[in-house]
């Protein structure tokens, strides 16, 4: 109770998480406000909970716009129960679908549902259900012709079902809420959703909500994300009519604004066109954690590794329990990384002759990216979340809604891309006023990036890390300050002649070879504005050969370099060109 209040107390220093409401004040029936608070330990609503969920249950759409880790889910959530748990006569599983519940990928799909099945404990009547990639088409058919109330769904997968899956009985939907909007969009989705839109009814102007339903009431549509930007405005465009918007509340911003009418030159349609303008423009400011602690590594390319390790062994030797999440920009990356952090042995300090070799880092080891098995991806995804001390190698799919438990720093060891990413991978520390640490590794050729950052109002101080190098011991070696670079430095030079005589095993060193050939491949593909930055022509192959431990530059032109850029191009080609960085929806 004493900790519970410190927490809160805490929180409302640190950033104003937490509101003065209750649940019951803000209309949510009594039965659900218990609901909240024995099954999920919620004691009061957060900020953003109250702002969204009394516009929510007034039936209007809305679009929310809220930092990472404060609560968004439960705040579309719990407004959909209310009313379905309110519903006369009670609804039943043959009434089919009310809400749909659209999230980017199949984690987040999960980790809604887990959410949902605890709201609706005492509401057993009303079912949830979940269909996304991956899963048996035949196993979901079954459970949708038997009917889901509340369904949570990737966009793929559902549109598979809207098309195929006749038993699929959606006459009576009332909600459609996209969950990470921008994200769907990224990922080159745009065109599924405009489908999903179409084939539910749901565009703007289809007011009665496509086939009759035997239930009174309107369609109301939601869009929530950390981060809103121009794509989510032709989403907000195509399914929102007249929303609301809410955000965190900020001085500069009202808590509740109401759109904007565009101008006149796009204004050729009869209905007033509406914009994200709050957060629209491209340098507008994102919100982050305040108790956020956000540092930049200035890193030659060759000591990359070396210095990964170091600073991975420094965290885990300093905390008796540390959670770290690692993202990389590819799979491939992934996988060797996770072979060489889970095997690589190193003893620098013990005398001449000494046998005994000790695993480098002594934390426990997951991965998670879209190219591995489903049972698998399901079974880390679920282990890292109960662990207390792990480190989880990723590429952005976890980046965006996981609510891993006290994870308390991220590594950027590829850089995010886009100013969003980078806001959605440090999100997944310092959520709901805890404390968090993020680390954003940088060649001395990427420095501008941290300009680019500042556009939005996200600024970095520097890593201290020449002190951690210096404190690891060397055998009879004293850190004496002759060398010049990082890379000099005595203790990277002996860790990355260890790392690379570790690499040249023959199962070690194909991995390191594809990781080198993707990770050039993913460098190659930056965009816009962050082509100025991430110049691959600048890169020296060599060096970059040399952060995956290889002693030399692995050939571009051969098998697997071809290979890849061939699937590039035939992904691209059935997307009909995405514009993003993004080569394969497989993160
Ligand atoms: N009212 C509340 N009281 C206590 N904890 C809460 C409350 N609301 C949400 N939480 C917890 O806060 C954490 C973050 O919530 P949630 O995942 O919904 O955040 P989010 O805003 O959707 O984040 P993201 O933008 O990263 O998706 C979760 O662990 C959730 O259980």
């Amino acid at each position: 109770m004493v900790a519970a209040k410190k927490k809160s107390a805490k929180a409302a220093e640190d950033g104003d998480i937490f509101s003065a409401s209750t649940f019951s004040s803000l209309g949510l029936h009594s039965n659900l406000c218990d609901q909240l608070q024995e099954r999920l330990g919620f004691k009061g609503p957060t900020l953003v909970q109250a702002q969204a969920i009394p516009v929510i249950l007034s039936g209007r759409h809305v679009l929310v716009n809220a930092a990472t880790g404060t609560g968004k889910t439960v705040a579309y959530l719990a407004p959909v129960v209310h009313h379905l748990s309110l519903q006369q006569p009670r609804i039943q599983r043959s009434d089919g679908t009310f809400a749909l519940v659209l999230v980017p990928t199949r984690e987040l799909c999960l980790q809604v549902h887990e959410i949902l099945h605890k709201l609706l404990h005492r509401f057993h009547w009303i079912v949830p259900g979940y269909v996304m990639g991956g899963e048996k088409r035949e196993k979901e058919k079954a459970r949708l012709r038997k009917g889901i109330s509340i369904l949570v769904a990737t966009p793929g997968r559902l549109l598979d079902h809207l098309k195929h899956t006749s038993s699929f009985s959606h006459t009576n939907l009332r909600w459609i809420i996209f969950d990470e909007a921008d994200r769907i969009l990224e990922l080159g989705f745009g065109k599924e959703i405009e489908e999903i839109l179409d084939l539910l009814g749901s565009r703007k102007h289809a007011k009665d909500g496509g086939a009759s339903s035997k239930f009174e009431f309107q369609r109301q549509n939601l869009l929530l994300s950390a981060t809103l930007n121009e794509k989510v405005n032709h989403l907000a465009k195509m399914s929102l009519e007249k929303p609301v918007l809410i955000g965190m509340p900020d001085k500069k911003m009202p808590s509740i604004t109401k759109f904007e009418p565009l101008g006149s030159s796009d204004s050729d349609t009869e209905e007033p066109q509406y914009s994200v303008k709050a957060t629209g423009s491209t340098n507008e400011d994102y919100k982050l954690p305040a108790q956020l602690t956000q540092r930049y590594v200035k890193v030659p390319c060759n000591a990359r590794l070396a210095v990964l390790l170091s600073i991975l062994k420094h965290l885990f030797e300093r905390e008796t329990s540390e959670k770290i999440v690692l993202f990389f920009s590819t799979c491939d990356a992934v996988d060797f990384h996770y072979s060489l952090l889970s095997e690589f042995q190193f003893k620098p300090n013990s005398g001449p002759g000494s046998e005994l070799k000790q695993k480098f880092l002594r934390c426990k080891t997951f991965r998670l990216h879209g190219n591995m098995e489903q049972v698998d991806r399901r079974t880390t995804f679920e282990t890292f979340k109960t662990e207390k001390s792990a480190l989880l190698l990723s590429t952005d799919v976890s980046a965006r809604g996981l609510d891993f438990p006290k994870v308390r720093c991220i590594i950027q060891y590829d850089s995010p891309g886009e100013a969003t990413e980078y806001v959605h991978r440090v999100g997944r520390t310092a959520r709901l006023g805890e404390r968090g640490d993020s680390i954003l590794f940088l060649q001395p050729i990427e420095i501008d990036y941290l300009k680019e950052l500042e556009k939005h109002g996200v600024s970095l101080v520097e890593y201290p890390l020449l002190k951690v190098l210096d404190s690891f011991p060397l055998y009879g070696q004293q850190h004496v300050r002759k060398f010049v670079s990082i890379d000099a430095h005595p203790w990277v030079l002996a860790l990355q002649k260890a790392l690379e005589a570790f690499t040249d095993q023959p199962n070690i060193k194909p991995l390191a070879k594809n990781a080198f050939c993707s990770w050039v491949r993913a460098y190659t593909a930056h965009r816009g504005e962050l082509k100025r930055i991430f110049v691959a022509k600048k890169l020296h192959l060599g060096h970059v050969a040399k952060s995956f431990a290889l002693k030399e530059q692995p050939s571009l032109v051969g098998g697997s370099f071809h290979k890849q850029a061939q699937k590039r191009k035939r992904d691209e080609r059935q997307k009909g060109g995405m514009k993003k960085r993004k080569f394969n929806r497989k993160t």
